[in-house]
């Protein structure tokens, strides 16, 4: 796992081979202790390269691994002896060298980048520290407030950067190995010690208590409940007012108590679940691997409202050629300039120059004769989006895919009045669609195994992460919500107040708790479902009483809210009171206090004291139990999408996993006990029913989530 040769006469290299990134596996490990003994032994070798095969030098430790029994030679001795020799060691940095990889580069003397390689301590991203001695070499190096930020973030840096800061000394646009060669030879004799970190001390500024102490309080703030971060600034710490030796035994102590923590694990599952969505799979045996995607070159954006613009952005950030089509002239005016803003603003951050030329506006459909692929992002409403499908399928060549962006139409409806329903896929977007990282791509019962390839293909180039789910109302994520959001307003209803229940959401780890993301994303566009659903307003059943719908449980509180004109952020007033429409900062509203009691006076309910632990398992158990639902419909792959659907889109904190991987750190039989517990207590909940594959995997002895999918009834994928 590391090949060993002596070239130059005198200069031994070292590389590492483990596909596709080297990462330091057990192999690994031993193979350059051996081959580093080995230079270090033989009189003949003067200097020494370290590199990686295939252009990367290395991705860190082999993540895999942390599951299992460690074996191997550690990392901390491994690198400790390489500094320790009395040979000059070059790392040679193709590609990445990240985490335990960057750590190996900081136990080499010197370090060679090319100038495409980045480098990085993404550690924190796994809910660990780097723990071979990345936090006590860095701040030797660079210099405390630059390791602190770098990690406490995770951030990678271009060779550039890494040369500016000091973390490389040179950058080559050649091969680094050769020029890393040709410098092993250039240093041999020259004094050693100033380039062992370990025996350097941290450059500091005067006021270091203070750079340290706000470091800690900023990524407190940001950490929302993360521990990783917090530990990584208490190990920088260490090696600013601890000498090198006591500095690692920080490190180990930190990172052991990280390591079997169950945020490292969740993140961890996170970092392998993003990557497993990306490898769909069909009932129909079609899959990632050999469906190829149609080339996508010219795409049109139809609507340039708020969702039609963010996709247009999306799409010329990924070089595509867009044509965008709005049919109101005054509409497409201001998307037009509302588009370029965002390109130029986007541009203006990377030093570059906005794509404008990409772009070409129209308000003619006719004009969409040679795109691609046609995204249609128009209001969310299925006669109008019917409407734009049929001209679609007769203006627009044969072989273009159709997508619609929909939150939670049905795209079988939308595809059936086309005539190519295979070449028809739903690509719901988030907004902001330039910015969210996830896309649904909505498979529909005719969509075809390439279109599905080319949405996919297509959410890639976009730097989205693409989750493929089955066609049913609200898809996945807006499904998964609804029991989260009733189960909310249940709560206001019995006595909690919107920042009690915010509050313990936050708690938990949500960047917003459910009545503020409320309030932002506006009360009306619910308001306007409800009203369209019967559910409120001049067509709910005259039968209903006033607190039931369809024959359950309802709260009409939401509408109540509408009525008062309270819409949300947009008003200035909403769950929340903000100090002017539009403004951001939420304070508790006496008059909805007043609101919810008068409503309770009204229907005779007596507001019970209400806590956390209620709120999370209610909004959250509801939520997760309709995930089990989800995947026992076969309207995801597996607990994986579902999780990363959450992660993505929804704000659930990664230090968490995702709803289904949360739901199996609890403990299924303790989620199906509370779920059982609160249908006892509200039986008018069907939501509050623990679904079927719940129960079967809390009969089968609680698997673990990988063999979750054992227990579906595979015939009844919808994908
Ligand atoms: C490297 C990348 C940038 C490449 O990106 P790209 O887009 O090209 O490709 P993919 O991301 O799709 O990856 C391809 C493929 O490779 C897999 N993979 C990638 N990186 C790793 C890895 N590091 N390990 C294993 N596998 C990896 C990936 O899953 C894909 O596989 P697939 O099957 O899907 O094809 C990008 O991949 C990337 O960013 N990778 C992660 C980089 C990273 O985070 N590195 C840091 C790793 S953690 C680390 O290095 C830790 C070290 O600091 C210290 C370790 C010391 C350990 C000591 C432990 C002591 C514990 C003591 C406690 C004991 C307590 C007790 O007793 O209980």
């Amino acid at each position: 796992m590391a090949r060993y040769a002596q070239v130059q006469g005198s200069v031994a290299l070292i590389t590492l081979t483990n596909p596709p990134v080297n990462a330091l596996s057990a192999a690994v490990r031993l193979g350059i202790t051996e081959a580093v003994t080995r230079a270090l032994r033989d009189p003949k070798v003067k200097s020494v390269v370290i590199c990686g095969e295939n252009g990367v030098f290395c991705g860190g430790a082999d993540i895999r691994e942390f599951a299992k029994p460690m074996t191997g030679p550690p990392l901390v001795p491994m690198i400790s002896a390489i500094e320790e020799g009395d040979k000059p060691v070059v790392a040679a940095i193709e590609g990445v060298a990240f985490g335990g990889g960057l750590e190996l580069a900081l136990g080499c003397h010197y370090r060679i980048a090319h100038s495409k390689a980045r480098v990085g301590l993404p550690e924190v991203t796994l809910g660990l520290l780097p723990a071979a001695g990345g936090t006590q070499r860095l701040p030797r190096l660079i210099g405390l407030a630059p390791a602190l930020e770098l990690i406490t973030t995770g951030r990678h840096v271009t060779a550039q950067e890494a040369l500016k800061l000091g973390i490389v000394d040179k950058v080559t646009d050649q091969s680094a190995q050769d020029l890393a060669i040709q410098f092993a030879q250039e240093v041999i004799g020259q004094p050693l010690l100033p380039r062992k970190l370990s025996t350097q001390l941290t450059p500091c500024p005067p006021d270091v208590d203070t750079i340290l102490d706000e470091a800690m309080a900023r990524v407190k703030q940001r950490a929302r409940g993360a521990m990783a971060p917090v530990a990584c600034v208490q190990a920088v710490r260490a090696a600013v007012n601890l000498p090198y030796q006591a500095g690692m035994q920080k490190e180990q102590e930190l990172m052991a108590f990280l390591f079997r923590s169950s945020q490292a694990r969740a993140l961890q599952y996170c970092f392998f679940a993003q990557r497993a969505v990306g490898k769909w799979s069909l009932s129909s045996g079609a899959h990632s691997g050999n469906s190829k995607p149609r080339p996508v070159t010219k795409a049109a954006v139809i609507g340039l409202g708020t969702m039609g613009r963010g996709i247009t952005v999306a799409l010329v950030k990924a070089g595509l050629s867009v044509v965008a089509v709005e049919t109101n002239k005054k509409q497409l005016e201001m998307g037009k300039q509302m588009v370029s803003a965002m390109l130029k603003h986007d541009a203006q951050k990377m030093n570059a120059v906005p794509r404008l030329d990409l772009l070409h506006y129209t308000t003619d459909l006719s004009e969409l004769k040679n795109t691609d692929l046609i995204i249609e992002a128009v209001f969310e409403d299925m006669a109008l989006k019917k409407e734009v499908f049929k001209k679609l399928s007769s203006v627009c060549k044969p072989d273009a895919v159709l997508c619609t962006n929909t939150s939670g139409l049905d795209v079988d409806e939308l595809a059936s009045v086309t005539k190519r329903p295979e070449l028809v896929v739903g690509m719901h977007f988030f907004a902001p669609a330039h910015v969210m990282k996830l896309l649904e791509v909505v498979r529909g019962s005719r969509s075809s195994p390439e279109v599905m390839a080319t949405a996919m293909h297509l959410g890639k180039r976009l730097g989205k992460v693409s989750v493929v789910v089955g066609n049913c109302s609200g898809f996945v994520g807006n499904r998964m919500l609804r029991p989260y959001l009733d189960q909310a307003n249940f709560l206001l209803e019995e006595g909690a107040t919107p920042e009690l229940v915010d509050g313990a959401l936050e708690e938990f780890g949500f960047p917003m708790g459910v009545f503020k993301v409320s309030d932002l994303s506006g009360l009306d566009v619910g308001w306007r479902i409800r009203k369209e659903a019967g559910l409120t307003g001049p067509n709910v059943d005259p039968k209903d009483p006033l607190r039931r719908r369809q024959g359950r449980r309802y709260s009409p509180l939401p509408d109540l809210v509408c009525e008062q004109g309270r819409l949300g952020q947009k008003s200035g007033r909403g769950w929340y009171l903000y100090d002017k429409p539009g403004g951001r900062v939420a304070t508790p509203d006496p008059d909805i206090h007043k609101l919810l009691e008068d409503y309770r006076v009204r229907h005779g309910i007596r507001p019970r004291q209400i806590g956390s632990q209620e709120v999370l398992e209610r909004c959250l158990f509801a939520l997760i139990n309709e995930g089990f639902r989800v995947l026992e419909d076969g309207m995801a792959m597996g607990p994986e999408g579902i999780d990363m659907i959450y992660v993505f889109g929804y704000g659930w904190p990664r230090h968490r996993g995702g709803p289904m991987f949360y739901a199996a750190m609890v403990g299924l039989p303790r989620v199906l006990e509370r779920l059982e517990y609160y249908q006892q207590v509200h039986p008018d909940v069907p939501h509050l029913q623990p679904s079927s594959l719940l129960r079967r995997l809390v009969v089968n002895g609680s698997p673990p989530l990988d063999k979750w999918r054992d227990f579906l009834q595979r015939p009844h994928s919808q994908l």
